[in-house]
């Protein structure tokens, strides 16, 4: 029997209904919407759609969406000045830095620059170190989408054998700590790891995020294993594909999520869900 497919699309748009009743919640309770900047710097076509669909999910649900186009040739010290300003501004309560930056500006320099309670991608060190320690915090969007995703179909995750493809740290290495912390047992194949397709053979829940098309062949999968594509690759002819051989791979698991519609709507209702939670978080920390 071909795999059951994980509707990361259905799956989203309930949860979007669900912020919605909460955000006009809030927003009766402190007299504004919760607020959030989202950051693009340059002309990267995907990450255009990418931030637009943010900024309208954000409008459609009742938070305020707070838009700065940069030109790809801002400086560094220029964005970390807007940062500061987001960081002190009282309407803001998540900075959204979309990704890749040009490659003059550091990542890792301007992330850690957004205030911990503002950063709604949970990419700052102090979210990941909360992350790996089990503590509360805001926690990257598509590991937590995942985790959401596999909770809502009930796919066990305790004491299954784990393999995550691709050691990002959008990905790869926060979606690792949320399946360690579910109790898996995971392994991270990177571009050094040898024997990519035995770690593969061996996997009960997979998790792929390289982005290469077709990157896992379908027959690689194990009989029964749950495959989850985060590749979002756009082919010539304007179609996408996943990292997995996704017709192939059908056959062989018990559940998997298809590109597009599975894994990438939950990024977006997950950054919806973590600005609600980090206005909360800024107004209770406010109250004396
Ligand atoms: N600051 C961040 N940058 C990036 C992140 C991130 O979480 N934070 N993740 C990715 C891109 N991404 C969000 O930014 C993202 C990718 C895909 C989707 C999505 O909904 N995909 C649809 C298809 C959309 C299309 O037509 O292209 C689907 O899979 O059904 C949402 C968000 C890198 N950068």
């Amino acid at each position: 029997m071909p795999a059951r497919i994980i509707d990361g699309k259905g799956v989203a748009a309930a949860l979007r209904t669900a912020l919605a009743a909460r955000t006009a919640a809030f927003t009766a309770r402190h007299g504004r919407p919760p607020g959030l900047a989202v950051l693009l710097v340059g002309s990267d076509a995907a990450s255009h759609v990418y931030v637009r669909n943010k900024r309208r999910a954000c409008e459609e649900i009742g938070m305020a969406s707070f838009a700065h186009d940069l030109p790809a040739d801002t400086r560094e010290a220029d964005l970390l000045i807007l940062i500061d300003r987001l960081n002190a501004d009282p309407a803001v309560d998540g900075i959204l830095l979309q990704l890749p930056l040009p490659d003059h500006i550091q990542p890792e320099v301007v992330l850690e620059r957004i205030d911990p309670a503002k950063d709604v991608d949970g990419f700052h060190p102090y979210n990941i170190g909360r992350l790996a320690q089990r503590l509360p915090g805001l926690r990257p969007c598509t590991p937590r989408g995942i985790m959401r995703l596999l909770e809502h179909y009930e796919i066990p995750v305790r004491g299954q054998d784990a393999v995550v493809v691709g050691a990002s740290n959008i990905v790869g290495r926060p979606v690792a700590l949320e399946l360690l912390l579910a109790g898996a047992t995971v392994t991270i194949c990177h571009r050094f790891t040898q024997d990519l397709k035995a770690h593969v053979e061996r996997a009960q829940l997979l998790v792929v995020a390289v982005g290469k098309p077709g990157l896992i062949p379908g027959d690689w999968i194990a009989p029964g294993a749950t495959v989850i594509d985060v590749g979002i690759n756009r082919l010539p002819d304007g179609s996408l594909r996943g990292d997995v051989d996704f017709d192939a791979a059908r056959q062989r698991a018990a559940w998997i999520t298809p590109v597009p519609g599975g894994v990438g709507p939950m990024t977006i209702a997950l950054l919806l869900e973590n600005t609600l939670a980090a206005a909360h978080g800024r107004c209770t920390a406010q109250t004396p």
